[in-house]
């Protein structure tokens, strides 16, 4: 296993709003996201998890501090440098499965190669379809899968792209327990099998014990960062 950092952040400060207003959701966090490993961000409600997510994803700026994706400092990014990046070195998975209604779960999975001007790598698509096990499903639009189902669509293509990293928020926040354990014995095989670099934001302790390790957030600071056991099922 490598430990370069897939991602990380270097002093990161996010303020919205201003004056009497303002709010620090990010107060001066120095995390790293090593390659090839499960990290898990936890924390009470508002204490920066999704702001964390998303500024190391490139879809939110920092007030200051530095995000790096790889080699890559954010800060100095385009967006239309931002947009590409995110096409071409980021997954996302997202509580509300975010799925195109009108594609079927196959065509679903390929849009983010379209989107990328990327042709797709058969052998590479057949793969991660076969390992999220939709069998016979792939022709069906997601309105006719089952909650489980779309996210493991949603999974498959977060990996179609071979992301540097994917960021997962909440990905079993809509699930039952039986298909959100499934959903993330799939992240850890991606991740085991795939050397896939996953960052989950989860409320659920559970959840966080197929991670590698956990940073824990409270009030914008990052106040733990420990291994864990990364649950194989
Ligand atoms: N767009 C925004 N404008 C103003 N304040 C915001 C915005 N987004 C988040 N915040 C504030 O920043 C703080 C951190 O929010 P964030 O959503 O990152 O927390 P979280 O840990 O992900 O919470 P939850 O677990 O409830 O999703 C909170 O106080 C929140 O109210």
């Amino acid at each position: 296993m490598t430990t370069d950092a897939a991602a990380r952040t270097e002093r990161a400060r996010k303020i919205y709003g201003r004056g009497e207003t303002a709010v620090t959701a990010l107060d001066d966090v120095t995390v790293t996201f090593p390659s090839g490993q499960f990290t898990a961000i936890m924390g009470p409600s508002g204490s920066g998890k999704s702001t964390l997510m998303h500024c190391a994803a490139g879809l939110d700026p920092l007030t200051s501090g530095r995000t790096y994706l790889g080699e890559t400092d954010l800060s100095t990014l385009s967006d239309t440098a931002l947009t590409k990046l995110r096409r071409e070195r980021v997954g996302f998975v997202f509580q509300s499965f975010n799925l195109l209604p009108t594609l079927t779960a196959a065509e679903n999975i390929t849009l983010p190669l379209a989107l990328a001007g990327i042709t797709p790598d058969q052998d590479w698509i057949d793969l991660v379809t076969a390992t999220v096990g939709l069998g016979n499903r792939l022709g069906h639009r997601p309105s006719e899968l089952s909650g489980g189902q779309q996210q493991r669509v949603a999974v498959a293509r977060a990996l179609a792209t071979r992301p540097d990293v994917i960021f997962a928020d909440e990905p079993t926040g809509n699930l039952d327990s039986a298909a959100g354990a499934e959903l993330l014995g799939f992240l850890r095989h991606a991740v085991d099998e795939f050397r896939q670099t996953i960052v989950m934001v989860t409320h659920d302790p559970i959840a966080a014990e197929y991670a590698d390790a956990v940073v824990r957030l409270a009030d914008g600071r990052v106040v733990e960062e420990r291994a864990t056991s990364g649950l194989r099922s």
